[in-house]
C-alpha cells in the first residue's frame, strides 16, 4: 500500500482552522472532551467502531471524566496527513451526538 503523504505546513494550518477545538501537539492533533467516566468508555467504543470503518485509529486516553484523542499517521512516520483531519471531524460528530462536553 502507498505510504500516506504528509501534509504541508500551510495545509495543516488550513485544516486545523476548520476544526475548532483541536490543537496541534508536534506532529499530532489533539482534543479533550468531558463526560462521565462510564460515557467516556462508550465514546471510546463508538470512535473505535468508526476508526475500524475508516481504517485510521486515534490514540485514546481516558481518565476520570475526561477523554483525549491524539491523532497522527504512524505509516507516514508519525506525520500529519489528511486522514488525521478526516478522523478528527468524525470524532467531533460522535462526541457531539453523545453529549460530550468540549474541554
Ligand atoms: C493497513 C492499515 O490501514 C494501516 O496500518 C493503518 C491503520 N490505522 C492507522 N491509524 C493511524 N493513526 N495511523 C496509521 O498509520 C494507521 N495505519
Amino acid at each position: 500500500m502507498a505510504v500516506p503523504e504528509p501534509l504541508s505546513e500551510d495545509t495543516i494550518t488550513e485544516r486545523l482552522a476548520q476544526l475548532p477545538g483541536w490543537t496541534r501537539d508536534g506532529n499530532a492533533i489533539t482534543r479533550t472532551f468531558a463526560h462521565t467516566y462510564h460515557e467516556t468508555l462508550h465514546l471510546a467504543m463508538y470512535v473505535g467502531a468508526k476508526a475500524r470503518e475508516v481504517g485510521h485509529h486515534p490514540d485514546i486516553h481516558i481518565t476520570w471524566q475526561r477523554i483525549r484523542f491524539d491523532i497522527t499517521t504512524h505509516d507516514a512516520g508519525d506525520r500529519l496527513t489528511r486522514a488525521d483531519f478526516d478522523l478528527a471531524a468524525h470524532i467531533d460528530n460522535i462526541a457531539e451526538k453523545h453529549g460530550a462536553t468540549p474541554v
